[in-house]
């Protein structure tokens, strides 16, 4: 009896699989995988549910940990649920960055990093004009950007690296441009959701070898993997606009949402993705960076085999018997295949 119920169960999950798929709404429907997967009607489907859509309430980190207030970027995290936000606040420069704002970024992705109760971290720029249009131009100086100091700075460069390094997703949220050092930025985050008045480019108008700029670091590797080396050859030399669904087909951006659903389907994401393990997600991360990042990728990804070994017995049998001052048994553990 139980191999006709084994039968019955497997003929079901083959007539999910071969179910015809409904096409998707056309008004304010999203076309991508958050959406089908709405449609299948499989046990982990059945487990999970829907994944939530609400709104979440978000509580401002007014200060960093030393007490110093935020003035050029606002930090937010979720109520109840592992979502930090991270905006950069400069909307009247099209969220051009200063070396304070980097500090303050640097800060604040310091802290979703370290609060073990964040698992996702979104990355955007205030208002729906830009996510971020690169370097405060009129900081420029002959030694990188300078305001309170007066020296230059290009310390977007380790905010790059940080992210790059965070062992948890970080999303891009893009509404409006993301143009010169903020198209960087956005390409070091893991993910990014474009709102379809997006604009990329490294970069159009006045901006990138057309102000004689240039990222020869992330910006020009980073860029050549995701859009492969012909592309990037034409971003950067041609430095162009490319229109939101241009970068969706040319692998840029991972969605395209009118501009009105970009929060709700970037919170969805992080939704999807704190679902998940968050070990497995932080190997993934360091592992997807690792051949590219070298000796630095290799590194992130050796820690965290060392950070899951110190949780065995096996680890754990090594350090007991040095502080216990005998010899470790590790005959007790297999030798695998
Ligand atoms: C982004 C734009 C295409 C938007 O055009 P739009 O017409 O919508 O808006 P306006 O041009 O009128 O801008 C409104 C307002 O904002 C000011 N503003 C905009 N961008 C910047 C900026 N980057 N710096 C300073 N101010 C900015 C603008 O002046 C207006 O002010 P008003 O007072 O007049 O109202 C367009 O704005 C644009 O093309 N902006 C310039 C983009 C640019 O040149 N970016 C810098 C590229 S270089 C860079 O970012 C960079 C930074 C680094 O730290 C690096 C480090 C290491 C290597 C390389 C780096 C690097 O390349």
């Amino acid at each position: 009896m139980s191999d006709v119920n084994t039968a019955r169960k497997r003929l079901a999950v083959v007539a999910n699989h071969l179910a015809p798929v409904r096409p998707a709404p056309t008004t304010g429907g999203l076309i991508g995988p958050s959406n089908c997967s709405a449609l299948i009607n499989d046990s982990y489907h059945r487990i999970h549910g829907e994944v939530p859509t609400h709104e979440p309430v978000w509580e401002i980190v007014a200060c960093d940990e030393n007490g110093k207030e935020f003035t050029d970027i606002i930090y937010e995290k979720a109520v109840g649920e592992a979502i930090a936000k991270i905006t950069i606040n400069r909307p009247e420069r099209r969220n051009a960055f200063r070396p304070h704002t980097v500090k303050e970024l640097i800060r604040a992705f310091n802290d979703a990093r370290d609060d073990s109760l964040v698992g996702v971290i979104i990355f955007t720029g205030k208002g729906t004009k830009a996510f971020c249009s690169g370097g405060d131009q009129a900081l420029r100086s002959k030694d990188g950007y300078a305001d309170y100091e007066n020296f230059g700075r290009l310390n977007v460069l380790d905010l790059q690296v940080q992210i790059r390094r965070l062992p948890k997703p970080v999303i891009a949220m893009v509404a409006g441009y993301a143009v010169g050092g903020g198209h960087v930025l956005h390409m070091v985050c893991d993910l990014t959701i474009a709102a379809d008045n997006a604009i990329f480019g490294q970069t159009g108008g006045q901006t990138g070898p057309k102000v004689g700029s240039f990222d020869a670091g992330y910006g020009s590797s980073i860029m050549s993997r995701l859009v492969g080396p012909k592309k990037a050859r034409e971003m950067w030399f041609l430095a162009r606009f490319y229109s939101a669904s241009e970068a969706e087909k040319m692998g840029l951006v991972n969605i395209v949402v009118p501009l009105e659903k970009l929060e709700q389907e970037t919170v969805k994401w992080c939704r999807e993705i704190l679902r998940n393990s968050p070990t497995a997600i932080r190997v993934l991360k360091s592992s997807l960076n690792a051949v590219d990042d070298g000796h630095a990728g290799l590194q992130e990804l050796g820690g965290d085999t060392t950070l899951i070994f110190y949780g065995t017995e096996e680890g754990n049998e090594g350090k007991t018997a040095y502080v216990e001052r005998r010899r470790p048994d590790f005959s007790k553990f297999p030798r695998r295949p």
